[in-house]
Parts: C-alpha cells; sequence; structure tokens
C-alpha cells in the first residue's frame, strides 16, 4: 500500500500544497492560493519599504489549498502520513503567550506592527546598523561571524528592535515572537505551549543568529546593549533548535477537520522556502541551488571537513543542518530578482491603465488582465530578439538593496546608458542581464571564499517560466544550468522532509535518492555571448562601484 505526504510552500503572494507519493515522489495534485489581503496592499507601503502580510491570510490559503488537494485526489485520508511546512524568512510575526498571532486580537487586527513583517521589509536598516555595529565594537563575540559578518534588516532580531522602539503597545503585548514557518507548525499541532515547541534551526541560525558555539541565541550582555526588552524576549524564545527531518509534533483533531486529514500524523519542523527548494532540486557537495522567484536565494551544502571551520563572508549565513541533516546549509541570495523586472512591468502598465480608466474606462478589467498575464511575455520576445551586443544599456539590480554579497540595504538600483534609440524591451533586457550578473557576482564570492562550485540548478517561477533570463544566466555565468522537472520544488521539498519526519525514510538524503523528480532542462551557455557578457559584467562592476561609494553604508 502506498503512502503520501503533504508539502505546504508560503511564498511572497501566494500559498502551495502538494500531496506527493511518499515512495517515489510522483505529485499526485497541487493547489495554489493566493493571498487576498496582501494582494490589496493593505498594511503596505513599498515608499517606506514596509511590507506586512496578516497571518489570516495564511490560515485561510492553508485550509483552502490542502483541503482541495486532498479531496480532489482521491487518496484515502488513512494514507496520508505526513505534513512540512516552508515560508518565506525571515517573516516573523508577534504573539501573545498561547502563540496566538496579536494580529488576531481586536486591539491589534488593524495594526500594521502587529502583522509578520515580510522578508522584503526593510524599515530596520537603522536598527541592522546598530547591530552590526555593537556585534564589532562591543568587545565580546562577534555574533553574525555565522551569518556572513553582516547582519541584515531582513532578519529577526533588526524586525522586533525596529518595531518595539517604534510600537511599545505591540512591544508590551507580545509575549514571544515567531518566524512564520514556526508559528504555522505551531498551529498545525494545536501547541499551547511555546516553551517546549520545537523551533526551526533554520530560521534559527540563518537569521537570529543562533549558534550551538555560544549555547543558542546570543548572550543577554548582548541584548541588553541593544534594548532590555530584548533580554526578556529572549528567556521567552529558544535555546534548543531543530532540523526539519525531525517530528514538530502531531496534527490536532481541530487542524485534522479543517484540512481533511487524520489526527494524529507526524508534523515535521518548518523550515524556510529556499532550503526546501534545495532539498526539492536534490543538492549535493558542490551544487548550486538557485530559488528563483520574487529575490533569489542561493543554497550549498558542505561537510564540516571541507568548510574546516572557515566563515564565508557576505553571505546570509552558514548553519548545521538547516538543508541536510549533518552537513552546513549555506545561504547567499539577492533581494530583488523576478520582482526586478515585476518592478518595471508596473511601470509601464500603471500610467496606461490610468489614462484608461479616465478615458476608456469600459473593458478596464479585461485589459489589466492582459497586461498581467501577458505584457511581460511580450517584453520577453522583444528582447530575446535584441543581440546582447546590441544593447548599450547597463542596470544595477539593487531596487530592493542588495542581499549579498556583503548585505547593504541602502543600496538603489540604477539604470545606465540611455539614449533615444532606447525603449523598453532594452531596458528591460539590460534589467534582466543585471540579475544575473548579480548571481555571478555571488558565485564569484563563495568561490573566493575557498567554496568551489562544480554546477548551477535552478528551480521556481522564473527559473520555470523564462528561457530569456535562464538563457542570459548561463552565458553570464559561463556554465551549463540544470532545471529542476518540478513546478514546485520547494513544496516537494518540504514533501521530503515530511516523508522522513514520519519514519518512511531513514534520511533526507535517502528520501531525495527516492522522492526527486530530476530535471527537464540544461541551458548550455552560448560562445559568442559569453564573451559580450564578460564586459558587459566589468562594466556593471564599474557602475555599482560607483554607486556604493556614493551610498552610505549600512555597515
Ligand atoms: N515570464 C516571466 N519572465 C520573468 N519573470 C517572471 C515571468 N513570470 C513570472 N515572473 C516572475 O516570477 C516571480 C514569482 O516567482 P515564484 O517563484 O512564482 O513566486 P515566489 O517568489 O513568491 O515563490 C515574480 O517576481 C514574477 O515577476
Ligand atoms: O530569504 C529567504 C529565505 O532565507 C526567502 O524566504 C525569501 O527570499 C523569499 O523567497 P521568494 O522569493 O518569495 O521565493
Amino acid at each position: 500500500m502506498h503512502t503520501y505526504v503533504l508539502g505546504v510552500d508560503f511564498g511572497t503572494d501566494s500559498v502551495r500544497a502538494l500531496l506527493v507519493n511518499a515512495h517515489n515522489g510522483e505529485t499526485i495534485g497541487s493547489e495554489v492560493f493566493s493571498y487576498p489581503i496582501w494582494k490589496s496592499g493593505k498594511y503596505c507601503d513599498a515608499a517606506k519599504n514596509q511590507f506586512r502580510q496578516h497571518p489570516v491570510d495564511h490560515l485561510q490559503g492553508l485550509s483552502s489549498t490542502v483541503r482541495s488537494v486532498v479531496d480532489n485526489s482521491g487518496v484515502p485520508k488513512a494514507q496520508i502520513k505526513g505534513i512540512c511546512v516552508d515560508t518565506t524568512g525571515s517573516s516573523p510575526l508577534p504573539v501573545d503567550a498561547s502563540g496566538r498571532p496579536l494580529a488576531f486580537s481586536d486591539k491589534f487586527a488593524d495594526n500594521p506592527n502587529a502583522q509578520m513583517i515580510l522578508w522584503k521589509d526593510h524599515t530596520a536598516v537603522a536598527e541592522a546598523d546598530e547591530i552590526n555595529h555593537l556585534a564589532r565594537t562591543w568587545g565580546g563575540i562577534d555574533f553574525t561571524k555565522f551569518e556572513g559578518g553582516i547582519y541584515s534588516s531582513e532578519w529577526f532580531w533588526a524586525k522586533i528592535l525596529h518595531t518595539i522602539r517604534k510600537d511599545p503597545e505591540v512591544a508590551e503585548a507580545a509575549f514571544s515572537w515567531m518566524e512564520h514557518c514556526d508559528y504555522i507548525t505551531f498551529e498545525l499541532t494545536g501547541s499551547q505551549d511555546l516553551s517546549v515547541f520545537k523551533r526551526s534551526r533554520c530560521a534559527a541560525g540563518h537569521k537570529a543568529l543562533w549558534h550551538e558555539s555560544w549555547g543558542g541565541l546570543p548572550d543577554t550582555a548582548f541584548l541588553e546593549k541593544l534594548d532590555p526588552r530584548l533580554v526578556a524576549l529572549k528567556d521567552r524564545l529558544y535555546t534548543d533548535t531543530f532540523t526539519s527531518d525531525t517530528p514538530a509534533g502531531t496534527l490536532s483533531p481541530e487542524w485534522a477537520e479543517k484540512l481533511g486529514l487524520e489526527p494524529g500524523i507526524t508534523v515535521a519542523v518548518g523550515t524556510f522556502d529556499a532550503h526546501a527548494g534545495a532539498v526539492g532540486g536534490e543538492v549535493s557537495d558542490g551544487t548550486l541551488v538557485k530559488v528563483m522567484g520574487t529575490s533569489t536565494c542561493d543554497i550549498m551544502v558542505s561537510s564540516y571537513a571541507s568548510l574546516e571551520n572557515k566563515t564565508v563572508k557576505g553571505i546570509c549565513g552558514q548553519v548545521d543542518g538547516s538543508v541536510l541533516p549533518g552537513q552546513i546549509g549555506l545561504e547567499a541570495g539577492q533581494s530583488g530578482f523576478g520582482d526586478v523586472l515585476a518592478w518595471f512591468i508596473q511601470l509601464i502598465q500603471k500610467p496606461v491603465l490610468e489614462t484608461l480608466s479616465e478615458h476608456h474606462p469600459e473593458g478596464l478589467a479585461e485589459i489589466r488582465k492582459i497586461l498581467e498575464e501577458e505584457l511581460i511575455l511580450t517584453l520577453s520576445r522583444s528582447a530575446e530578439r535584441i543581440p546582447p551586443e546590441d544593447s548599450r544599456v547597463i542596470a544595477i539590480d539593487w531596487i530592493n538593496g542588495r542581499r549579498t554579497p556583503d548585505a547593504n540595504q541602502n543600496l538603489k538600483g540604477a539604470l545606465a546608458g540611455l539614449d533615444m534609440g532606447t525603449d523598453a524591451a532594452k531596458i528591460y533586457k539590460a534589467l534582466v542581464a543585471s540579475i544575473c550578473y548579480g548571481s555571478r557576482r555571488i558565485i564569484e564570492r563563495f568561490r573566493e571564499e575557498g567554496v568551489p562550485i562544480t554546477q548551477v540548478i535552478g528551480l521556481g517561477g522564473v527559473a520555470k517560466k523564462s528561457t530569456l533570463v535562464m538563457q542570459t544566466m548561463a552565458d553570464v555565468l559561463n556554465m551549463p544550468i540544470k532545471v529542476a522537472r518540478s513546478e514546485q520544488a520547494p513544496a516537494l521539498g518540504a514533501a521530503i522532509y515530511a516523508a522522513t519526519a514520519a519514519g518512511i525514510h531513514g534520511s533526507v538524503a535517502d528520501a531525495i535518492q527516492k522522492m526527486g523528480n530530476g530535471f527537464d532542462r540544461v541551458y548550455h551557455p552560448i560562445p559568442e555571448n559569453v564573451k559580450i557578457y564578460e564586459q558587459k559584467y566589468q562594466e556593471y562592476l564599474l557602475l555599482g562601484q560607483f554607486i556604493e561609494s556614493n551610498t552610505s553604508s549600512s555597515l
């Protein structure tokens, strides 16, 4: 008799649930749900880099996707043995003493500071600077040393520090804070006791300065210097953390009812989308898995022996077991990837729609729908027809700051080389090239730091949808790129963790062997393009240096 598991992947705009055969990895069905409150833009202010999500979007998406995937599959619920959740991160949210989000109380229901602070919210740049300064000057351990040496405004402590200073009522009411992947997992198990709940190693190690060598979270004396309220919070957080091959608990009767599952099945410890993606993309030593969506996360694994206690500068952390238990998981990435392209699409689409709504409102909804679906494809086709040597525009991809190498969220994007012949397609092509140059800089950093990369695997929305981006990436990196077959590799990775935590496979590596879906396409570099992009990459580096030297640093 076959058994099945569920992987649930909470992305930036939507959540998807995947039902998978736990023995051969076959996808039985999947369902996607876009967050309605998030789509309406409530609680967000792009001009202030404020991006918040209401947890009601997430719980609605959880029940709607899992329920329909299970109901539509025809699989008897008794054969579904486990579930694992991955989410974006660092995306922390404040909770009360029973682990309930403050956003669910009447008092805080509409307060953006009580919502989940999405990974791409950069309101805490000043607090990240403060953490970095203190870590280097306080005279004790530099707690950022396993985080690439730079703490980012995208991460846990910076976001909490910013919020508690800005909003004393939220500070007072928040008993604790949870990463999104921990909160959803906690919900599913029906637990009420935060003190014994198994928090994610991946989230803690990459974003909350957790490290075994200093006994967990940073020293009380260090936190005290930032804000004494963080010391009280530390006592209500955690000391131990757990990898996602471990059960966090079992599915509560209440959630079993909502999801159409049996109570008591295994709920694995939660993790981040990118790390689950690397598992779904069959990561191994020397492989860089690029999860290409709104942003990129570039994930690698390394044995303890080959890292030889080295700390890799300028990345988003090296964490024991954050991807494969028993190996160090390394994370880097770009704060804007598909988002850079989406920004440009919005830039040209918005005034057109505004003009039409004023002068020709009939049929506007249909036109909006066509533009939302087709404009990116039209631009991609036009850009594909422009030979790389004909494109003189150079773009810098930092429109959402720079995540790696060397986080600096104060940096901004740029366009140079515009002339009267520059059209939208040429700018779009330059933006595509810029996100690929950003990727190349990350690969170079890994190599400079002595971490060899022998193969690149791509997955995520952009890897599946854009031949333009993928071919440009292969040309810019001068490396072939294999694309994972699964349409939902992070959810597949979560399902692989669920199968391991449920005891169906002995280890995550064994489960990958059995459940991996393989690859369906390889992009090879085109030698003539490689030469042209090599030269343009040097121009990108020069323009980047100019911008950086004229921007105040995040350090
Ligand atoms: N044809 C396309 N070409 C380039 N980028 C695309 C295309 N279609 C979608 N995208 C980009 O893909 C990103 C979404 O990626 P996806 O992996 O689906 O989501 P998430 O990052 O939320 O997990 C968006 O930034 C969008 O602009
Ligand atoms: O930063 C991480 C994980 O560390 C991601 O959650 C974040 O980049 C969001 O990923 P998506 O672009 O939404 O796939």
